[in-house]
């Protein structure tokens, strides 16, 4: 932009065109993300796939790929299995925003914070934002615990086993060699 002596610029500034606006929003940058799903209350099936097709309907929010549902044993204090899955979209929109969407559709389906690592109606956890390291109170990415997780590693190496996690820097289906899978089984028949 050229600048006049008074610093206001030379040429007159134009404001897009509405229409021009629109055709920008269609062609808004799409990110990638990977998001974990579980649940142990319920009937889970039903509830991860309704929590899918939600995450699939959201504006802003393109369904790239889904892995099998996965029995697993439950880390943390004694409580029944849960059903594991992981997803991974294209998104046009921010992680915090994604964030908000994923705690807004646990809430739907009435999730209540209770003990840590408690039995849950629906967990939805952001894993992987592109390759972007973020540690902000509320929202860390990569989720910083997905790397010990056999629950989340597994399905996720189902369809992204070539994704660096950006901390380690290494590829998902690497981290997968590093953990016990013995307490996560494929779901047969789905
Ligand atoms: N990557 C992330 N994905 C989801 N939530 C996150 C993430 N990073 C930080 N949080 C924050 O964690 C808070 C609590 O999450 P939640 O209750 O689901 O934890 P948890 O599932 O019990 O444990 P864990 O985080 O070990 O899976 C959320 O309100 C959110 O603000
Ligand atoms: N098997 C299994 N265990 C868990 C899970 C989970 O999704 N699967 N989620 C937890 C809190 O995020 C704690 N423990």
């Amino acid at each position: 932009m050229a600048f006049s002596g008074t610093g206001i610029p030379k040429y007159p500034q134009r404001q897009p065109e509405p229409s021009l606006l629109k055709a920008n929003d269609a062609k808004a940058e799409l990110r990638r993300s990977a998001v974990a799903l579980g649940s142990n209350i319920g009937d889970s099936q039903t509830i991860l796939e309704a929590a899918i097709e939600i995450l699939a309907k959201t504006p802003g929010i393109f369904l790239e790929a889904r892995s099998n549902w996965y029995q697993t044993k439950a880390v943390g204090p004694p409580q029944p299995d849960y059903l594991n899955g992981c997803v991974t979209l294209q998104v046009e929109i921010t992680a915090q925003q994604l964030l908000e969407i994923l705690l807004g559709i646990e809430q739907q389906f009435g999730r209540v914070r209770q003990e840590r690592w408690g039995p849950r109606i629906l967990d939805l956890d952001l894993l992987l934002f592109d390759d972007i390291i973020l540690d902000t109170p509320n929202l860390q990415i990569p989720h910083p615990r997905m790397r010990d997780r056999a629950f989340v590693l597994v399905p996720l190496a189902e369809i992204a086993p070539d994704w660096i996690e950006p901390v380690s820097g290494y590829v998902i289906k690497e981290l997968l060699k590093e953990v016990d899978c013995s307490d996560v089984h494929l779901l047969m028949g789905n």
